[in-house]
């Protein structure tokens, strides 16, 4: 049973409209000059804000009502204080993340090769934000002396940039809109002093004090983190009551826009994905003792360099628990331990993780209750099979709808997941989250696609319910599927290329 009182059952959360990106086809754009101008070297700039994302896939898109607004709008109730308090608290936030002045990293993409390659480099790193305070350190275990070190490489870092490399507002042209979720807006970014593409996410912060230190503490880990496997964080900068997070724009996209897109993604690309994500998590982990708890299709990004890399976790625990007007964590990716109360492990994120690799390879969300919406390539043959529901899934269907001609109706849109709209097909999220805690997981088959036995297995160890049985992200990269792919780099590449000048809509 659910124990109703667990607060992940029971979050307060807008009802925020969330939409999808829209990645650009140039994956190495000449400079735009500033202004609408500009968009057209980019492409068609088109706004995705306004799209919404499918209901059902992270609850905090869907039925859950707000019981706090956003600090300093009318009804917030989190201004107890007063408005002015609030301002104030923003003024010091701004002040702290100005006192931060995270450096900026190399605009070039991480050339680092393995994990430990990332490791060594992260430990050698110049960072300028190791002057702040000293609560911001990360949780990498640096001893005070190390932190010394640091600030000391810091500032000589500073005075050898003179603080030239610092990514400022004021150096970034809006390019166009990719897409907004819980957390904020993501734009793509000219930067002009830099000459190169950036992705800016701004995030609304209700900058209580109680959580500013811990804002400041992932601010700075973000900044920390140096792998091939990470979205790069270049800086970061208070924009009234935002905070700007400067980033690494992955000319790709996320993974659930690719295969919204372009239709499910090869298993074989997807046995890459999952190695990827594996070392962004461990390096996370073994690095900076954080668990990403978040992982998604959503913040797994690709770029046309045949790179695969996580983002979103520094934003994942006190920075977006502060983000007015949210509720974060609670989504149809969360464990079945997560869901009954239990504290993140990295063991979480596996699960997640497994979810994730289902809903690539058959290009729907695991628990859809549509799985006939799967995004496949070419239209399918219409089967007896077509009609039955799918063995994965422990939803009843609904049956597909036909073409004049027979043949089966291609959705183009992404599976309505888990519709909560009402109506003989629906499950509540409620329901949802007692089915992940009380039925078996689901499984990577279909009856459209063969999977290699050893991806079968790969996503099966990721999705036991029992943690304990669970396999470790060091054990699941030790496994046959990793360990036997033949996927190259260059195929990475031609892959995410395919994926950014051939979408299908
Ligand atoms: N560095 C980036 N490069 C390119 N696109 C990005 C980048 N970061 C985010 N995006 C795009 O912007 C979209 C919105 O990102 P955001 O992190 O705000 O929300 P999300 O991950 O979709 O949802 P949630 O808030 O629930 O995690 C993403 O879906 C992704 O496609």
């Amino acid at each position: 049973m659910l124990d109703s009182t667990n607060p992940l059952l029971n979050p307060s959360r807008s009802t925020t409209s969330s939409s999808k990106p829209i990645p650009s086809s140039n994956a190495t754009p000449s400079p735009p000059t500033a202004g609408t101008s500009s968009l057209s070297s980019f492409g068609t700039p088109k706004s995705s804000i306004g799209r919404k994302k499918p209901p059902g896939l992270d609850i905090s898109k869907s039925i859950l009502k707000p019981t706090r607004a956003a600090p300093g709008l009318p009804g917030s109730s989190n201004n107890a204080g007063g408005n002015d308090n609030f301002v104030s608290e923003a003024a010091r936030l701004r002040e702290d993340i100005a006192k931060l002045q995270l450096s900026s990293r190399s605009t070039s993409s991480n050339s680092i090769d393995s994990p430990i390659a990332a490791i060594h480099s992260d430990s050698s790193s110049t960072s300028a934000s190791a002057s702040m305070t000293s609560d911001a350190t990360s949780g990498a275990g640096g001893s005070g002396s190390g932190k010394e070190k640091k600030k000391k490489k810091s500032s000589k870092h500073k005075e050898k940039e003179g603080g030239e490399d610092l990514v400022k507002d004021e150096d970034l042209d809006m390019l166009q809109d990719l897409g907004a979720g819980n957390g904020g807006t993501v734009t793509k970014v000219w930067n002009k002093k830099r000459g190169c593409v950036m992705a800016r996410k701004l995030i609304l912060v209700d900058a209580k004090p109680s959580v500013r230190k811990q804002i400041l503490r992932e601010l700075q880990i973000m900044n920390d983190c140096a792998s091939p496997y990470i979205v790069s964080y270049y800086g970061c900068f208070p924009v009234d009551v935002h905070v700007g997070i400067v980033m690494e724009y992955m000319d790709a996209g996320s993974l659930d826009y690719i295969y919204r897109h372009n239709g499910s993604i090869s298993i074989d690309i997807v046995g890459k994905v999952a190695e990827a994500v594996l070392h962004g998590l461990m390096y996370l982990y073994d690095v900076h003792r954080i668990i990403h708890r978040d992982i998604k299709p959503s913040n797994i990004l690709a770029n046309t360099a045949g790179e695969i890399k996580i983002c979103d976790f520094g934003v994942s625990g006190e920075l977006i628990n502060s983000i007015a007007n949210t509720f974060v964590g609670t989504s149809t990716y969360m464990s079945p331990e997560r869901i009954q109360g239990a504290p993140y492990t990295i063991k979480s994120d596996v699960w997640s993780l497994g979810i994730s690799l289902i809903e690539l390879a058959l290009g729907r969300f695991p628990f859809s209750d549509s799985p006939e919406a799967e995004l496949e390539e070419g239209p399918p043959s219409p089967t007896a099979s077509d009609y039955d529901p799918d063995p994965t899934l422990p939803l009843s269907s609904q049956r597909p709808k036909l073409n004049q001609d027979g043949s089966v109706k291609k959705e183009r849109r992404r599976s309505k997941g888990v519709s909560l709209g009402g109506g003989g097909h629906t499950m509540s999220i409620l329901d949802l989250l007692q089915h992940i805690v009380n039925e078996p997981a689901p499984k990577l088959a279909s009856r459209r696609k063969t999977f290699p036995e050893e991806a079968a297995v790969f996503v099966e160890d990721c999705l036991y319910k029992d943690p304990g049985e669970r396999k470790s992200p060091q054990e699941l990269l030790a496994m046959d599927w990793i360990t036997n792919s033949k996927v190259t780099k260059d195929d990475l590449r031609v892959w995410a290329l395919s994926t950014v000048h051939s979408e299908k809509d």
